[in-house]
């Protein structure tokens, strides 16, 4: 946290790389981030935490994600494994039972572009009413982002994130060169872990790694 703070983050993303994806921090953990980033002067980044690597489960769902939003933490990621094999009937479980919790928190879907996500599905999210969508990778040995979904497709999630005024996000193994071109299509985020990190995704943020990447992003914001 120290460290993503230190490199100018804009968002502080709370997740044990060791655990999955979107492995969570354990209850204590959380909490004590949460009262240091309370304590950060004004003008810090926001925070947010993942919720673990679940099943299309509403039950394992909704009680990882209350869990994580009892933390305190403003903005919680929960991951929806969503495939060409995942009927629509699971999604709306799903939404139906996460909805009480998105009237309460700002909620953040995360969908994982190798396998294969039905983009259609933005709509229901904003329809839940959650606060966010955003694309990750789950199998972080597969590839980038770019290699499972070109910029047409990206364009395309990101224009139906606007339009139902979610807030919109951007990762899965990005390199530091997927900052301009990635930036360049108007995310309102850009996820990175593995590209900060010297020794790979579970180790620790390098900050001269971090600070290419935060310089990529300004320069590409400049131009
Ligand atoms: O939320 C962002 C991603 O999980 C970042 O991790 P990654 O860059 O190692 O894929």
């Amino acid at each position: 946290m120290d460290a993503a703070i230190a490199g100018g983050a804009d968002i502080v993303d709370l997740k044990d790389p060791a655990k999955g994806a979107l492995g969570a921090w354990e209850a204590a953990a959380l909490a004590a981030a949460v009262a240091r980033w309370r304590a950060l002067p004004p003008g810090g980044p926001l925070l947010s935490a993942t919720i673990g690597d679940h099943p299309l489960e509403p039950g394992a769902l909704c009680a990882a994600a209350a869990r994580v939003a009892d933390s305190g933490v403003p903005l919680v990621k929960i991951g929806f494994a969503l495939s060409p094999a995942t009927g629509p009937e699971t999604l709306a479980a799903c939404l139906a039972a996460l909805a009480p919790l998105a009237r309460a928190h700002r909620l953040i879907a995360v969908l994982f572009a190798d396998l294969g996500p039905d983009l259609a599905a933005v709509p229901a999210f904003a329809g839940a009413g959650f606060a966010g969508v955003m694309l990750d990778t789950a199998d972080k040995r597969a590839g980038g982002l770019r290699a499972h979904l070109d910029d047409r497709a990206l364009a395309g999630f990101l224009a139906a994130a606007r339009a139902h005024k979610l807030m919109s996000g951007l990762a899965g193994a990005l390199a530091l060169a997927d900052a301009a071109p990635l930036a360049a299509l108007g995310p309102d985020y850009l996820g990175f872990r593995g590209a900060l990190c010297a020794e790979g995704r579970t180790g620790a943020l390098d900050p001269a790694r971090l600070a290419a990447v935060r310089a990529a992003l300004a320069y590409a914001a400049a131009a």
